[in-house]
């Protein structure tokens, strides 16, 4: 693949084996500044994989991960966190005796546990971005399944991260939270890129300028919302899934 200056992040021959299985297999990925990136594919293909490893939560067996133009394979979450590198979880990690707020302090945090300057007001701009005006002072334990999502989402913001990487934000949602969250991702600034894994194929099809769709730990398709609807790879990876 060729090596654009403008990449954000750059995947190369990444692999993930546990034991006999591949469970990614040489996958090859680049992510611009800005870049929406759908990332797709049947159970098992291999998503949260790929997510985990750009994280830095799991480590590669085979390949190489550049963020920013500097090597990250070797470095662990909060290095790659401090880098720019953001994420939410398929199970949102939330602290739940802690105020909203509080969780949105506590994650956008400087390195050795500074707060930032104007923390405080940002934290609650973010609150209200993410849809949870009046909210601020109920522990994150007591907010329903979409309200806990809708405050990672606002936590892993307040991080600044220049590449977000949401793993099945639509999970668990009622539709009516599916299409507040599908205009919440569509309000999100051109400052942040975004890698959504999702099985929720509408949520990504509005949301993405791209889609890349594996299988079975492997790249089958990388291609616009068109190409990727009318691709016969994407069909036979889905064939006989219900996707
Ligand atoms: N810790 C592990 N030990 C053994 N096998 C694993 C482990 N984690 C993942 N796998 C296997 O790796 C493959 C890819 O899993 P992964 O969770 O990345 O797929 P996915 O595309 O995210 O699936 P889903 O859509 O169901 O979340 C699967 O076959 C899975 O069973």
């Amino acid at each position: 693949m060729s090596d654009l200056p403008s990449d954000l992040l750059r995947v190369d021959g990444l692999g993930r084996r546990y034991g006999d299985l591949a469970a990614l297999d040489g996958v090859d990925l680049r992510v611009a500044p800005g870049d929406r990136l759908g990332l797709i594919g049947p159970n098992g293909a291999g998503k949260s994989t790929l997510l985990n490893l750009i994280a830095g939560s799991l480590r590669p067996t085979a390949g190489r991960i550049r963020f920013d133009g500097r090597d990250v394979t070797r470095l662990g979450p909060a290095r790659r966190a401090r880098l720019g590198v953001g994420r939410t979880h398929q199970h949102p990690a939330v602290w739940s005796s802690l105020p909203a707020l509080d969780n949105v302090l506590v994650a956008g945090r400087r390195p050795w546990g500074r707060l930032r300057a104007g923390g405080r007001e940002r934290a609650r701009e973010l609150l209200a971005e993410v849809g949870l005006a009046g909210v601020e002072r109920t522990a994150a334990g007591a907010l329903s399944h979409g309200q806990r999502r809708q405050l990672e989402l606002a936590m892993a913001l307040a991080g600044e991260p220049r590449l977000l990487l949401l793993d099945e934000p639509a999970a668990g949602l009622a539709p009516p939270e599916v299409e507040l969250l599908a205009s919440l991702l569509a309000a999100l600034p051109r400052t942040v890129a975004i890698l959504l894994v999702e099985h929720h194929l509408d949520l990504v099809y509005g949301f993405a300028d791209r889609i890349t769709v594996l299988h079975s730990g492997r790249h089958v398709h990388t291609g616009t919302v068109p190409e990727t609807r009318s691709s016969p790879e994407v069909a036979a990876a889905y064939a006989g899934v219900a996707p």
